[in-house]
């Protein structure tokens, strides 16, 4: 077999997601055999094919007689991508006909793909700028369409296809417009720093001495809204990897860092290690946890994580709606379990990357009808960069991808701040 390459790599992950409902995330196995350049790039050539597949598949359906099997589909739809958004004729069509040719099932199909990738490089890949904004597969774009309607699911479609800028959290006490000039970055309404070339992250200045950590500018929100002060004791109840974790030890709060995964805890210990902050670390069920009582506890709750779509497009295409009843069910039981570890007159944030109304606005909704005397606190949410429209009618706050488009756009997200009198 040949040695791996970021092409043949990005096709493996493709037959993965897409044949196995893998998620990107989990697949290190066919990264590992590549240089981290090549891992890279191997992982974007994936992501944009992900994000341009409805548009590869409606080119590709006017040159194919029937649908090939996967494989040769993922090389055609990563080939179709590639030309239709300026990639090199020659070394894109010679490197694909020669991975279909390696595949014993599939040699005999390279001249299919050296005919169909010719033409995507000449007039049949014309056609792409043109084609409709990809839409998010039935199973997520119909319950989406039914809570926000036809146009902002299509605005959310739009941020979705332009991908997500990287952005950063700063220590409290760092200079934002300093840092700004530094990175070459935009300082955001809500005090987050947005990168216009990140390159490599690791070798950006101030990443060694811990000054910053990546965090989309809607995730640094939840940690702003809990509004943390020093010396109060704080439990993130779902930690990994840790952004928030980092955010409430910033602000000088004694935080309790829970989670149950062992593998994803490491990578908060890794950061508070870089960032030089200190939190306690427990590794466990946030169901079981017993610990407290606390002043303020933030509830980062697992959910369907369909608020990260620009950053994650593998999700749409891995997943498919079946597990909503059993996170949401989890979101309900880690709510009304931190609750019993809050101190009197404390505060709990419920969070989730979710832009599901089931997961954030019916959550809380519910929460206040099980709870006496539990409120939504609306004016913790009055935040710097925070539009009072995107407020809701129980309390919370909702934010979408299609908020900020003249920004870059920001991850979906709902946050409520509950108190209980
Ligand atoms: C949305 S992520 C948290 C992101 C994190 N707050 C941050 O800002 O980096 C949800 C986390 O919940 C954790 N989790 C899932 N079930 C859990 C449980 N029963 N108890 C504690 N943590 C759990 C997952 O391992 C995952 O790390």
């Amino acid at each position: 077999m040949p040695a791996p390459t970021p092409r043949s790599t990005a096709v493996a992950l493709l037959d993965k997601v897409l044949g196995e409902g893998r998620l990107l995330s989990e697949l290190s196995a066919p990264l590992s055999r590549l240089a981290a350049p090549d891992r890279a790039r191997a992982l974007r050539l994936a992501s944009d094919t992900l994000r341009g597949m409805d548009r590869a598949d409606r080119l590709l359906s006017r040159q194919l007689r029937k649908t090939p099997q996967l494989h040769v589909m993922n090389i055609l739809r990563l080939g179709t991508v590639e030309l239709c958004t300026g990639g090199d004729a020659h070394g894109v069509v010679d490197e694909l006909v020669s991975l279909v040719g390696t595949h014993p099932r599939y040699k005999r199909l390279r001249g299919l793909v050296n005919a169909i990738l010719r033409q995507m490089a000449g007039d049949a890949g014309k056609p792409w700028k043109d084609l409709r904004i990809p839409r998010l597969p039935g199973w997520l774009r119909d319950p989406l369409v039914s809570a926000w309607g036809n146009g902002a699911v299509s605005a959310m479609e739009k941020a979705q296809f332009s991908g997500a800028p990287v952005d950063l959290t700063l220590k409290p006490d760092e200079d934002p417009s300093k840092w700004a000039d530094r990175l070459g970055a935009t300082v955001l309404p809500s005090g987050s720093l947005r990168l216009a070339n990140p390159g490599q992250i690791s070798a950006l200045p101030g990443y060694s001495e811990g000054a910053w950590w990546v965090q989309d500018a809607a995730a640094a929100l939840p940690a702003r809204t809990l509004a943390p002060k020093a010396g109060e004791r704080v439990l993130d109840l779902c930690a990994a990897p840790g952004g928030k974790t980092l955010q409430l030890a910033a602000a000088g709060a004694i935080v309790t860092a829970l989670d149950i995964s062992e593998k994803r805890m490491e990578r908060v210990r890794e950061n508070l290690a870089r960032t030089n902050l200190s939190a306690e670390i427990v590794v466990g069920d946030g169901l079981r946890y017993q610990g407290g009582p606390f002043d303020a506890i933030l509830v980062d709750a697992p959910c369907s994580a369909t608020g990260t779509i620009r950053r994650h497009p593998d999700l749409p295409y891995a997943k498919d709606g079946s597990e909503f009843g059993a996170l949401i069910a989890l979101q309900t039981q880690m709510l009304d379990h931190a609750l019993t570890l809050l101190a009197p007159g404390g505060r709990l944030i419920f969070c989730t990357c979710s832009l599901l109304p089931d997961e954030g606005e019916v959550q809380v909704e519910q929460a206040l009808a099980r709870h006496n005397g539990l409120r939504t606190d609306a004016s913790a949410l009055d935040l710097p960069g925070i539009d009072p429209g995107w407020k809701t009618e129980e309390g919370g706050l909702r934010l979408r991808p299609d908020y900020w488009p003249e920004l870059g756009g920001m991850d979906g997200f709902y946050i409520a701040v509950l108190r209980q009198d």
